[in-house]
């Protein structure tokens, strides 16, 4: 791989899409269910299988009334908004634990307003006694990225004010916030995603909190699935475009009233990724000696939680897309919507099938995206940590 210009577009694939297909699936279907409506060919009178069980079967007559020890319906647990739990004084009056409470706040919370942004800044700045100029964040299984950082100073999410918490695996929940090759660094062990129910600003929200903490480099990293049929499991792509499927289907993280102070109210994102530290980063693959496995490429974002069916891998790799994933795009938008400088790169974790088969170990896993991420864990450690040296030494 030589130097990367955008007026290529990088390695963007050429290589034919294999539109034409058969994929031998009939239409027609039966769906061998014998017993659809069983209850009421059985009991013809009863009201419910649940009702009527605990009542020593259907009997015709059964008046149906409440088993004895069963919630009646105004005895449920009624799931708490915010609304149900002001007293009219204005008072927030429930059962919940502080930590409960705390959460339910954070997930209803869908939009941060700057002050708020500039309090979580604060709170980080004043706690690490440094402010950083490099924001990491680490894809799946990537954590270990944050690993590295010397004097580190860790905030668990939970402790951060008005933070969101990680619930996936491979993704810890905790911000560090040091100095990596002579730079201070602050990393994100565990992002937020879009499929785990948080509205894209929220899952974005910490490149903003980055912003207010000083960083002026944003190095996001992914776990992702190769489209380009020339890419292996573990090679890099280092990013050079997105196609945001979000963004098609109306999604923004940028959406909503805007706030100036972050930036415009309409974004230009076409030179969203840093040709310079792309060739940099390309130099360092060169002298660690894994050229052949640094790719720079296209990132599409889908929503998730769901690996992709085989017909959008085709309409994906039809629409140049080379890696596909369920997290960055939001980041980065937010990135340069506030002026930062953007790095980003995928680990392909996995290869996505575009033709039909019926091969069950060719089924993308969790498992396995975390499995490649372990092993390939130290090239990607270096990789970011010889860039942030050059940044630090002021050659990128
Ligand atoms: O956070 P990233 O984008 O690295 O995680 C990818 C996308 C899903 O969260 C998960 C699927 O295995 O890996
Ligand atoms: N959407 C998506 N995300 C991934 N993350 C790791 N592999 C994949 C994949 O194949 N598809």
């Amino acid at each position: 791989m030589t130097g990367y210009n955008n007026s290529n577009g990088g390695e963007v694939n050429t290589a034919s899409n294999g539109n034409g297909h058969s994929n031998g699936h009939s239409n027609g279907h039966s769906n061998g269910n014998k017993s659809a409506d069983y209850t009421a060919q059985e009991n013809p009178t009863m009201c419910s299988k649940d009702c009527c069980s605990g009542q020593g079967g259907f009997k015709p007559g059964n008046t149906c009334a409440p088993k004895k020890g069963a919630v009646s319906s105004s005895d449920e647990k009624i799931v708490p908004t915010p609304q149900s739990l002001l007293k009219s004084n204005g008072k927030i009056q429930c059962d919940l634990t502080p930590d409960e409470l705390r959460a339910l706040r954070v997930l209803n919370e869908d939009t941060y307003p700057y002050e708020v942004i500039q309090e979580i800044a604060d709170f980080i700045t004043k706690g690490a006694g440094v402010r950083p100029k490099i924001g990491i964040i680490c894809g799946s299984g990537l954590g270990s990225l944050a690993d590295i950082i010397q004097d580190a100073r860790i905030f668990e999410y939970e402790k951060i004010p008005n933070f969101p918490v990680s619930t996936v695996e491979g993704h810890a929940g905790k911000l560090v916030v040091g100095t990596l090759e002579g730079a201070t660094v602050m990393a994100m062990q565990g992002r937020f995603h879009f499929y785990e129910g948080y509205p894209l600003a929220k899952c974005s929200m910490p490149v903003r909190v980055m912003k207010l903490c000083g960083v002026e480099y944003l190095f996001a990293t992914n776990a992702a699935g190769g489209i380009n049929p020339r890419y292996g499991v573990g090679d890099i792509m280092l990013m050079h475009d997105h196609v945001n499927m979000l963004g098609f289907a109306g999604n923004s993280p940028l959406q909503g009233p805007n706030d100036p102070r972050f930036g415009p109210r309409f974004p230009a994102l076409t030179n969203s990724y840093n040709k310079d530290l792309i060739n940099k980063a390309i130099e360092i693959g060169k002298a660690m000696g894994i050229e052949s496995n640094i790719h720079v490429g296209v990132y599409s974002c889908l929503g998730g939680p769901n690996y992709e069916t085989i017909a959008e891998l085709k309409a994906l790799r039809m629409m140049g897309v080379d890696a596909v994933g369920m997290s960055t795009v939001h980041e980065v938008i937010t990135a340069r919507h506030c002026d930062m400088k953007v790095f980003a790169f995928s680990l392909i974790t996995n290869k996505c099938a575009t033709e039909y088969n019926d091969k069950k170990d060719e089924e993308p896993s969790h498992d396995e995206v975390m499995a490649v991420a372990k092993m390939r864990q130290k090239d990607c450690c270096e990789l970011v940590s010889r860039l942030i040296r050059e940044l630090a030494m002021g050659s990128a």
